[in-house]
Parts: C-alpha cells; structure tokens; sequence
C-alpha cells in the first residue's frame, strides 16, 4: 500500500516547515518524486537509520548498496511511504564534518544546521584560540555561528567577557546566560523558532548538556545526564546519546551527537578568511603574492600590527590556526581532489 502525501494538505506541508522544510529543499524535487515522504534523519548507525517524519520517528528501509555513513544527522530524505525504503538524500545547505586521525574522507558530523551555537563559560579562562577553531568550523559549514557564555550567573558582570568574544569576528553575536535557568530558551529563541535547526559545540563542562535540557525542556527522567550526575553515575561520560535530534520547546530543532563534541579543524578554506577577514583584507596589499606575514619586506599584514592597527596576537593565533589546519588536511591530487582524473566523453 502506497500513501501518497499530496502537496494539497496545508497542515502536512506546515509540519513539513516546522520539521526545517524550506524552498531550497523543495527547488530540488523532480516532479516524479512528489509522492514520496520527505523526511529527516534523527539518527546514524552502523546498519539503520532512523528519520523523524511529519508523523514521528520511523525507522527506514535501506537497500543492500546503502551506506550510513553517507548521511548525517539532519540530512533531508525521500522515503517511499508503504515500505519505508529510503530512495535519496538531498543536497544539503550546510554540512558539518570531521576528519578522524588518519582518515581520508571526514566523517560527517550534522547536516542543515543553521545555527552553531559555541558554547563557553564565563568562570572559564575563556580560550579565545578554542572560540576561532570553532568559529572557523561554522564558516566553513555555511552556519552562521552564535557564542554562548555560560555560568553568567556565577560573575557580578558578564560584560567583559561579552566584549572579548565579540571582537572574535565581524559580526558576530554573544549571548550570555545561565544555561539552568528556564529564560535561557528566551535569549536564544532568535535563533531557535519554528523549522530552525541548531547545534551545540564547546569543552566539556562549560554547560551543553544543561542548555540542551533547558532548550529541548524534557521531563527529568529523560534529560541528558549532567556532569554531576555523571560523576556520580561511574558509568562514564557516553550514557546518554541515543537520540541526536531533539525538538526545542517553542519550535526549532537541536542536533546532539557525540561527534559534534569533539569537533576539531581540518579542510578549513573560506572559513578562515571569513573569521580573521582583517588579515585576509589586508593580504593582497603586500608585495608579493603568497606572502605569509612573517618576515617578508613589504607586509601590509607586518605593517598594520606595526602601527598599531591590527593585534598581534590575533596573526598569531591566525599563523597557528592555519598551520594545524593544514597539517589535518591531506594534500590531495587533481581538481578538488577528486580520483576520476580520466574524463569520459559524455553522450548525447
Ligand atoms: N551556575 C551555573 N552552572 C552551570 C551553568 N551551565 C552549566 N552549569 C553546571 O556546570 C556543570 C557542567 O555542565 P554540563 O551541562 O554537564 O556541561 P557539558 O558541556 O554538557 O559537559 P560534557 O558533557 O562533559 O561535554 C554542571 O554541574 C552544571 O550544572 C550555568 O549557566 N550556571
Ligand atoms: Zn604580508
């Protein structure tokens, strides 16, 4: 039996939104496909994967050439309804993915993310280094990146902290709260309305799970453990991590996974241009083309920091930034490294 979800139904077509449907999903559909379900993946596994439909979570058919690992959490895919077999993914807006110690492809981490939102505490020694890597990540994966600082409750003012995480890039929006009180929800909610997509990064201990209970306002029994209960719980720190997409009370949606903790930088281009944009300004002002702002004459780079312009210790943590990049990214051979050096003619 085929059911077939017609496009006629304005309540299907706003759950669809709600779920993160959006034109650039739909500008993709042929028009042989408009029978299929759309739906989104929840979870990843070695040999299923679940997706959340505009009707709860289903498990899907997969056929025997599938490949989980080819999707991410967040992903947008066609379903035929009767069996549940998964017939293509689409493209997706944003991707967020890694590379593991030595492996030649990154693994993917979230797909469709709009928002990161780059989780810190105020009580920390902020680590702004840590704050660019992330940063430069969300570029990279076409997200617009958000800081969050946690633990405000625990300073008399939050103010300069604020300001030190907003110099990070153009732009960029800092949100300070307390990640266990209820209004944080409020001071995110921008970000977090209806069909809206976000996830979290930052250390361990700045706050994440708190906010992800506060934001998805679960019943306690199936909240994600905190660090003090884990501490207490001995079984360690991966309790908890079944279920990767969760819905935000209010609307919206915040991926979970635990790849997404431990997020680090690699294949880093446009990412971190857009993040130090006042070195990558200055750059085609030096003399010579592939200068590295170190010891070359003519340094515009040199120059700025000379007169007092640009801060130092921001071309340091770009030079590092760019170096441990490099050394995780693979050099690879051929246009966008891709293996078909050999060109077969088209037909027709
Ligand atoms: N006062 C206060 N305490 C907080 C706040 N955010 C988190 N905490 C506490 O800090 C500790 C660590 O918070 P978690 O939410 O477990 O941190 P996490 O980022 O999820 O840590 P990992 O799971 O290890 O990555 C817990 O004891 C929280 O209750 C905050 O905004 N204010
Ligand atoms: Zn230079």
């Amino acid at each position: 039996m085929q059911v077939i979800v017609t496009h006629s139904s304005d309540q299907a077509s706003m759950a669809l939104t709600a779920l993160g449907w959006s034109a650039f999903f739909d500008d993709q559909l042929e028009p042989e496909e408009t029978g299929l379900a759309r739906m989104r993946i929840a979870t990843v596994h070695r040999a299923r994967l679940t997706a959340e439909s505009t009707s709860g979570p289903v498990r899907l058919t997969l056929s025997a050439l599938a490949n989980t690992a080819d999707y991410a959490v967040g992903d947008w895919v066609l379903v035929e309804s009767g069996t549940r077999m998964l017939v293509r993914r689409l493209d997706r807006k944003t991707v967020l993915q890694r590379r593991t110690e030595g492996g030649r492809v990154p693994q993917l981490i979230a797909a469709n993310v709009d928002t990161l939102f780059i989780v810190s505490s105020c009580n920390d020694d902020l680590n702004l280094a840590r704050l660019e890597r992330y940063l430069a990540l969300a570029n990279e994966a076409g997200t617009t990146p958000v800081i969050v600082l946690t633990k405000a409750d625990q300073v008399a003012d939050a103010g300069p902290w604020r300001d030190r995480a907003a110099d990070l890039q153009r732009g960029l929006e800092v949100v300070t709260l307390n990640a266990r009180a209820p209004d944080a929800v409020k001071a995110l909610a921008r970000w977090c309305a209806a069909g809206q997509t976000v996830a979290l990064v930052g250390s361990s201990g700045v706050g994440k799970s708190s906010l992800l209970n506060t934001l998805a306002a679960k019943a306690p029994e199936e909240a994600q453990l905190t660090g003090s209960i884990r501490e207490a719980d001995a079984k360690g720190r991966h309790t908890t991590t079944s279920r990767s997409l969760h819905a935000i009370s209010g609307g919206g949606w915040v991926i979970d996974t635990p790849g997404i903790r431990t997020l680090h930088v690699s294949d880093i281009s446009t990412g971190l241009d857009q993040l130090f944009a006042e070195i990558a300004e200055l750059a085609p002002e030096c003399r010579f083309r592939n200068c590295t702002h170190a010891h070359e004459p003519g340094c515009a780079v040199r120059a700025a920091v000379a007169a007092g312009t640009l801060d130092q210790v921001r071309v340091e943590r770009w030079r590092k930034l760019l170096a441990e990049n490099r050394s995780n990214t693979p050099v690879q051979s051929g246009p966008r490294g891709n293996k078909t050096t050999k060109t077969r003619s088209k037909r027709g």
